[in-house]
């Protein structure tokens, strides 16, 4: 029995470009709805040709603002892929939303063309901080579409950035409270990262936009762990919370080294033993799909070091760490080829890393270290 597939759909547009932001997002006068939709199902079709056999266990929408397609282009890709490779019975398709009013007034429609998951860039609730995030919506169109996707959607999370700069744990822990108010069971809780070439790097380089440091930001990691705790969505990633059984399961199949398809513009997608990535500039993505049916850039064959190496990077995020013996089948290795177990015996006595039987997991104390832990214990080849 083959295992179930994930599939990625990247809509590469946005109404305005968030400071922070370095995803593959673009501002455009227009978009040509017809050639977007008639690409991201061709680029559909070549994938399934690459990945006969397989179920579809869950579809995401990611962007970019893919709350700004039309809901008859969501609902014509969710029925080409149930077309070409069929869909399990309770197959997650979420999408990411931004709050503005307009894109909630969509949300009816994106339910009845199937979507049953949504995931709202909310980033706070502050009036001040939206602005200095560059955000084109309010604190209550926010709310307003909290509330509008709890209604219309089986489940509903958001987001929010903290460890800004000024931000103290007096302001983190109001506002965390203020989302746990509304109930969601899941949240994505991410501290401020400066991205190279964006608006905020030059601002931080010249020294005007200054986050807090290490031990501060730790605090508000520390704060963020215990509220969320004690409202039953403790984290099962370094950044993501959800009540037990509300996890991200299409998050969670890129994290424990699961097999996922990626459509549009710069979406990367990963079997077994290759890596896929598709033209990013929306531009070179149409004339790739019209040049040759299909968006593929490149494919790669991943050596089995590579793998055991990434299936370890991504699995430590998770709570519940890697299994030593699937990443063993899934590479082709020893697990002393790509585990130190002497780092791991090292850090285990230090409280930062924790192993029964298979399972090795990096502890709260370790998983703010994760960058150094991993560099201790992955052994590269
Ligand atoms: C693909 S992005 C956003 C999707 C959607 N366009 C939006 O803005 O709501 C997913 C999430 O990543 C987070 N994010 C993006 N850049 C970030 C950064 N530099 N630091 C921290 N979080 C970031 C934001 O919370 C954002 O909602
Ligand atoms: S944060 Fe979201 S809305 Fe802002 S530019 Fe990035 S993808 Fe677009």
């Amino acid at each position: 029995m083959t295992e179930p597939l994930a599939l990625y759909v990247h809509w590469p547009f946005c109404v305005s470009k968030c400071p922070y932001c370095d995803f593959n997002s673009h501002v455009r006068e227009s978009v040509d709805q017809a050639v977007w939709r008639d690409a991201l199902l061709a680029d559909l079709r070549h994938e399934a040709t690459l990945l006969p056999g397989r179920r579809v266990s869950s579809i995401f929408f990611g962007g970019g603002t893919p709350s700004l397609m039309p809901p008859a282009t969501v609902a014509a890709v969710i029925g080409e892929a149930a077309a070409l490779w069929g869909l399990t019975d309770d197959c997650e398709i979420t999408l990411e939303a931004n709050p503005n009013s307009v894109e909630v007034a969509a949300f009816a429609d994106l339910a009845a063309a199937g979507v049953n998951r949504v995931s709202i860039g909310v980033q706070s609730f502050d009036p001040q901080v939206l602005e200095f995030l560059g955000r084109a919506h309010s604190g209550d169109e926010a709310r307003r579409a909290i509330t509008a996707a709890q209604a219309h959607f089986r489940r509903a999370s958001f987001d929010l950035i903290y460890a800004r700069p000024g931000q103290g744990l007096a302001d983190w822990e109001r506002e965390l409270a203020d989302a746990l108010g509304f109930g969601t069971g899941h949240l994505s809780l991410y501290q401020l990262t400066i991205e190279p070439g964006t608006r905020f790097a030059t601002l931080a380089a010249k020294g005007e936009l200054v986050p807090p440091d290490g031990d501060a930001a730790a605090d508000l990691f520390d704060a963020t762990q215990a509220m969320t705790r004690a409202a039953g969505l403790p984290r099962y990633e370094v950044s993501n919370h959800a009540r037990p059984g509300e996890e991200s399961r299409h998050n969670l199949t890129y994290w424990r080294y699961g097999d996922y398809a990626g459509v549009g513009p710069g979406a990367h997608g990963r079997r077994l033993a290759q890596a896929t990535e598709r033209h990013k500039k929306p531009e070179n993505f149409i004339a790739a799909v019209e040049r040759n049916g299909h968006g593929l850039k490149v494919e790669t064959d991943l050596p089995p070091h590579e793998r055991a190496t990434e299936a370890m990077l991504m699995g430590l995020r998770l709570t519940e760490g890697i299994d030593l013996a699937r990443i063993e089948v899934r590479s082709g290795l020893a697990r002393d080829a790509f585990v130190d177990a002497d780092a791991v015996a090292r850090l285990a006595g230090q409280g930062l890393m924790q192993q029964t039987g298979d399972r090795l997991g990096v502890t709260d104390d370790g998983i703010l270290l994760l960058d150094s832990i991993l560099s201790e214990v992955v052994r590269t080849g």
